[in-house]
């Protein structure tokens, strides 16, 4: 998995890889300005009229300078401007401005008279990870501009001023797009930071994961490639009990069509036998949704130790006994997964917490975490006591959002890439969990299932949504659930 590392260690990292791999650092910010040219010629829009790029005096405008001759050898006519003296900037800005041909019109940004051409671009090089101060001056001026102008904004590397592991402290320009190198720096995957972000994009610089470790803080991100090593093979021979008996308790009157969506999943995940066990007097008046699952009435009584796997939670409601509750943790001793009101009865009835099996999943979306641990002032805060739940009750948390955070017992935090904002419908939260309960029945590790889950769930959202865009219903994650299998190369 690649590690998401300090900003500041990111100048130790270059280091350690310049002087490895016998290049110099300004081969790098070339490597750099490629990535991110790649990026841009494939993505934006060729008819723009005009490149405008904004080069701050570290690396970052070095970036931005190199990418000023990149774009201009490839045609577009580009206007850079710089904030500082060239004497007063890095070297490798220096040696990027000694390269800059005739043809990119250079202005020192106090001559400039502030107008931005129609069906323009603005790339934004003044500060990247190196940031070290709230912006101030001439730099906070010509951000402010910058963020009233209409043109599409593309920040190199991280939005100018936002900290690469911190809060936002002041003034922070708004982009469309980021493009960011190697891995995503901490910050861009905080919610409160969406507005500066716009779409994430990561470039690869050809630093390798193994040099990345050396300077690993146990936070990591998910991507497609770390996924088919963790999944299990089934052999020709395999039958359905080999992939997973899997219940799925919740849905109270009204609301079982939430344990309808995680079973479905389920099924569609692999799993070999679904079972429904609704909170209802007579379980058997609902009707599952397709014929494939089957109905269980739960008498309180009987052993679940015939199922590989159980969910409980979704549609659940508060009204449920708690002896109910504890009879379900007494008669199953493998982890389990827990939703929605599972979650919410946990957190009115702390003392459940102690006799939840260890390394069991917890899935709550950020309101269901905050009545598990109380308010966090911002996600930095966030994540601490989501580690700190995670070490202290030996259970894996998966915090749910644009970039769901899986948390181990161990401490490690895992931000997951896929996944977009369709997703953000009724519903597919039950997807995730009868698709993690589902790995777990066909005997994944606990750790595996939930980045299975979280993985697959996000991708297959991606997919749904290439077709039904804003319309997407959880239904439709489900069904793209086996083309994620196929766009992994999963057989
Ligand atoms: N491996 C990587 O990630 C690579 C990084 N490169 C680029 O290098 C960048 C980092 O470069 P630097 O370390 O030079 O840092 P920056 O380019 O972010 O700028 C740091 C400079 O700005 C000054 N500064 C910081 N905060 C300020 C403020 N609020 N007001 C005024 N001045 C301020 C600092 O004193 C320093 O001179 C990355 O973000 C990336 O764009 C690439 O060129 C090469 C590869
Ligand atoms: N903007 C987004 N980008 C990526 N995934 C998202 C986004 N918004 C929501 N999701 C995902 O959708 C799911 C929503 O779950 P949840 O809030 O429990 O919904 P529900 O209770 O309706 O099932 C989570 O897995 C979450 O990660
Ligand atoms: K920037």
């Amino acid at each position: 998995m690649l590690p998401i590392i300090s900003g500041e260690q990111v100048k130790h990292l270059d280091q350690q890889y310049i002087s490895a791999e016998g290049i110099s650092s300004l081969d790098l910010m070339e490597r750099a300005a490629n990535a991110f040219v790649a990026w841009f010629t494939t993505t934006i829009n060729p008819n723009i009229k005009q490149v405008y790029i904004f080069a701050g005096p570290g690396n970052n405008g070095g970036d931005g300078v190199a990418i000023a001759r990149l774009l201009q050898e490839r045609y577009y006519n580009v206007h850079l401007f710089y904030l500082q003296e060239v004497a007063d900037c890095s070297a490798d800005f220096k040696a990027n401005y000694s390269r800059l041909p005739d043809k990119v019109l250079v202005t020192k940004f106090n001559e400039w008279n502030g107008i931005i051409a129609e069906h323009s671009v603005i790339i934004d090089g003044v500060f990247g990870v190196g940031i070290n101060r709230p912006i101030e001056g001439v730099f906070q001026r010509l951000i402010q501009i910058l963020n009233k102008a209409t043109a599409l904004k593309i920040a190199i590397d991280i939005p100018s001023g936002l900290p690469a592991d911190q809060i936002a402290f002041g003034t922070v320009f708004r982009a469309d797009h980021t493009v960011s190198f190697q891995f995503p720096k901490l910050s861009l995957l905080f919610p409160e930071h969406a507005s500066f972000i716009g779409e994430l994009h990561i470039m690869d610089i050809g630093i390798s994961e193994e040099t990345m470790d050396a300077f690993q803080v146990g936070r990591f991100y998910l991507r497609a490639k770390d996924i088919p090593s963790l999944h299990r093979s089934f052999h020709r021979f395999s039958h359905k009990g080999d992939y997973g008996k899997v219940l799925i308790i919740g849905g109270a009157k009204g609301k079982t069509g939430a344990i309808n969506l995680s079973a479905h999943a389920a099924l569609r995940t692999d799993s070999g036998l679904v079972h429904l066990a609704p909170y209802l007097e007579d379980p058997y008046l609902i009707q599952p949704i397709i014929s494939e699952l089957m109905l269980f009435q739960d008498d309180s009584k009987q052993n679940l130790n015939n199922f590989d796997a159980i969910a409980i939670g979704p549609g659940w409601g508060m009204g449920v006994d708690i002896a109910y509750y504890q009879s379900i943790l007494a008669r199953f001793q493998k982890p389990i997964v827990i939703d929605a009101d599972g979650l919410n009865l946990l957190a009115a009835n702390p003392d459940l917490i102690h006799k939840i099996p260890k390394n069991s999943v917890l899935t709550p979306h950020l309101k269901e975490f905050e009545r598990l641990v109380g308010k966090s002032k911002d996600h930095l805060e966030r994540m601490e006591k989501a580690k700190n739940f995670a070490i202290a009750n030996g259970l894996i948390l998966v915090l749910k959002g644009a970039h769901t955070l899986v948390t181990l017992p161990d401490g490690r935090q895992i931000f997951n890439s896929s996944g977009n904002q369709y997703m953000a419908t009724a519903g597919s939260g039950d997807v995730l969990t009868g698709m993690i309960a589902s790995f777990l029945g066909q005997g994944y590790s606990p750790e595996h299932a939930a980045l299975c889950g979280v993985y697959h769930h996000g991708l297959a959202g991606e997919l749904a949504s290439k077709s039904k865009w804003r319309g997407m219903i959880a239904s439709d994650i489900i069904e793209a659930i086996p083309r994620t299998f196929l766009e992994l190369g999963i057989k």
